[in-house]
């Protein structure tokens, strides 16, 4: 493999959202252990979403939990929806919420977007966002404007879409700004701020999570051979090291090509 390739994403499926959500944690918490191991710190990048936040409830609830030391952990949103900071609409909130209390993050170490009471538009708190995650690279000797993430969590939309990139717009290709703001999203809220598809492709793995029946055709179209990043956002998530496509059983249509039993 040469430095600018990428593993092609691996399908994992799954007994349904239960066992996605709480094998997705233990795969979440490897990762975590493994990354303090080797350099003291370890960083995730949270999607919002409900199997995002179903993935953050189950952490707590596997043994593995003790082996992270939670106070080194850095946790980033690739999007967010352009809300007041409390609002229990926004990503980081439900993500919050959702946290348990014995995993005791240093909150220094954990990135909100800005919110729409704090900063006055979606595009300020994009920049302010760019301008964080730089920073944060630096800090880290990370070269380039992004530190280093050694997961992204990503759910798949309906329509193919993955963070607040969305299909059809032209957004999905921005590799002007690693941050920018979404108006007018098919999605409520309208108005998000979210990370370009390179900046979501930089980080270490990237997991794709696919649950329900209701996310069937849009795991078919990103899986469909030649669909472009447009076409269908969530086929052009790549991870440098790995990309997983986490699926419930039932969002697949029949029997897949090289499924790897979870
Ligand atoms: O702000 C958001 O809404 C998201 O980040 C969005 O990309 C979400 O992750 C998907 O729409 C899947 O959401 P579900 O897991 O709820 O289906």
């Amino acid at each position: 493999m040469n430095g600018r390739e990428r593993p092609e994403p691996r399908l994992v499926p799954h007994d349904g959202a239960e066992r996605l959500a709480r094998d997705t944690a233990r795969r979440v918490l490897e990762v975590l252990e493994s990354a303090q191991d080797e350099r003291g710190e370890a960083t995730l990048l949270l999607t919002g979403g409900s199997m995002g936040t179903r993935v953050v409830e189950e952490l707590a609830r596997q043994p593995e939990v003790q082996a992270v030391d939670w106070s080194r952990v850095n946790v980033w949103w690739s999007d967010e929806r352009f809300l007041p900071g409390a609002d229990s609409e926004r990503n980081g909130v439900q993500a919050a919420d959702a946290w348990d209390d014995s995993l005791e993050l240093d909150w220094d170490r954990v990135h909100p977007v800005a919110g729409s009471d704090e900063i006055d538009t979606a595009a300020a708190a994009a920049e302010d966002y760019r301008e964080e995650l730089a920073a944060a690279a630096e800090m880290e000797g990370t070269p380039g404007a992004l530190p280093r993430f050694d997961v992204a969590l990503l759910s798949l939309g309906p329509d193919t879409h993955v963070a607040s990139l969305f299909p059809g717009r032209q957004d999905v290709l921005r590799s002007d700004r690693t941050v920018f703001a979404v108006a007018d999203s098919p999605k409520p809220p309208p108005t998000r701020v979210t990370l370009s598809l390179p900046a979501i492709n930089s980080a270490d793995r990237v997991w794709l999570l696919v649950s329900g029946t209701a996310k069937a055709g849009a795991l078919a179209a990103v899986r469909r051979p030649g669909a472009t990043p447009v076409e269908a956002p969530g086929s052009a998530v790549r991870g440098v090291h790995e990309t997983l496509w986490l699926v419930t059983e039932d969002a697949l249509p029949g029997v897949p090509e090289d499924p790897t039993p979870n």
